[in-house]
């Protein structure tokens, strides 16, 4: 069959791709329905990346957060029809130890390899999720759940026992999502978020306190924080976590900077912390996170808050809309794929 893939050649500039495509061994075919776009789209999408990345990564198609409806599969084990989630890292390889989110030979959809915005997409048995009782806005940013939900995993396998006060800088999807998901995993820690922005401040309605991060009072201490900023922001946001931290303390990253940002590593020694990478997410993630959602439907409930808007596609310029939209607003733009 002749797919077609919409790839970004250059900044702001998406053209259609057509490829012969035939299903192989035990695949499944995936017709996309919605999508939604994250940071890292728009880190390429505006060209924010740099030429050198650009150079290297386009032309490719955007986005890796995205759910659709299984057309074929040749085994038979899923319906046409079917609702499913769809998970863009692709390993090669499996490993005992390491995660296959952090397997150095694992392509990541939309970074260096197609994305979801295609006709059709072609998908390896273990890379779907089926899904039935979640909402289809909320379901197409399970990407960005099943990252929370890896970080705070990881989180408290490596971290001391002391909860008692969880930091959460950030007062984006991200940050919003963590909060979240940390306030049902554990009622009865604090979860404080510090953010920029009053009115985004305001939906976090779920955490113990807020605070705007010029004004945070001075005798609030934190057992452990996650940063969930980015940019050169997360370099102050760091700063700031490295200040209200108690001793012992392990900081969860998960903010991408483009360029390297400065870290006071005498803090760290001086107050023993333990700084935690973590990005992207695999398999059992995905599943984790659809498992806590069908089961914490307040938890949906409270999603809804960041979706900003769903945006009918039918074309490349409705695409180019939704990308242009997505920067005006703070929250969550959903793509309805009906190209
Ligand atoms: N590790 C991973 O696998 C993943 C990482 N990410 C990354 O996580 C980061 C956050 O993503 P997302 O939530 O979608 O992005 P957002 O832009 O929605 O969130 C970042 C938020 O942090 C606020 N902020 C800025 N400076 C500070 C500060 N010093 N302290 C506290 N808050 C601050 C921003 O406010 P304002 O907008 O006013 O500046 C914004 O509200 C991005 O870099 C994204 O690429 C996302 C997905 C997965
Ligand atoms: O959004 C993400 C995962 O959900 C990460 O930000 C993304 O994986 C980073 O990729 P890239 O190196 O292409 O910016
Ligand atoms: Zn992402």
């Amino acid at each position: 069959m002749i797919n077609k893939i919409y790839r970004l050649v250059s900044p702001k500039q998406i053209v259609v791709c057509f490829e012969e495509r035939s299903l192989d061994g035990e695949g499944i075919i995936v017709r996309p329905t919605r999508l939604s776009i994250c940071a890292a789209d728009q880190r390429y999408y505006t060209g924010a990346r740099g030429k050198k990345i650009l150079d290297k990564k386009l032309p490719m198609a955007l986005i890796h957060e995205a759910v659709g409806e299984v057309v074929f599969d040749p085994k038979g084990e899923y319906n046409k029809g079917d609702t499913v989630i769809m998970i863009p890292n692709t390993p090669i390889e499996k490993n005992k130890i390491i995660s296959e989110n952090y397997l150095e030979n694992s392509k990541f959809r939309a970074s260096g390899y197609d994305g979801f915005m295609q006709d059709y997409v072609f998908m390896a048995r273990d890379r779907i999720v089926k899904y039935i009782n979640l909402d289809h806005n909320i379901a197409a940013f399970t990407e960005l759940v099943s990252v929370a939900m890896h970080a705070i995993s990881r989180f408290a396998k490596k971290s001391h026992l002391h909860f008692d006060t969880i930091g959460v800088w950030g007062d984006g999807n991200l940050g919003f999502i963590i909060s979240l998901i940390l306030k049902t995993k554990y009622p009865k820690s604090k979860i404080i978020v510090f953010g920029k922005n009053e009115e985004k401040l305001n939906f976090f309605s779920f955490v113990d306190e807020a605070y705007q991060i010029e004004s945070i009072p001075s005798n609030i201490k934190v057992d452990h924080a996650f940063e969930a900023v980015g940019g050169k922001s997360s370099q102050y946001a760091i700063d700031q976590i490295l200040e209200y931290i108690r001793p012992e303390g392990t900081v969860a990253l998960l903010g991408v900077a483009e360029n390297p940002v400065e870290i006071n590593t005498r803090i760290i020694l001086e107050k023993g912390i333990t700084l935690l990478g973590n990005s992207r997410s695999g398999r059992t993630d995905f599943e984790e996170a659809v498992h806590f959602l069908e089961k914490n439907v307040e938890c949906q409930s409270q999603l809804s808050k960041i979706i900003s808007k769903n945006i009918n596609i039918n074309n490349i310029d409705d695409i180019i809309i939704a990308f242009e939209y997505d920067l005006t607003t703070p929250f969550k733009t959903i793509m309805d794929w009906n190209i």
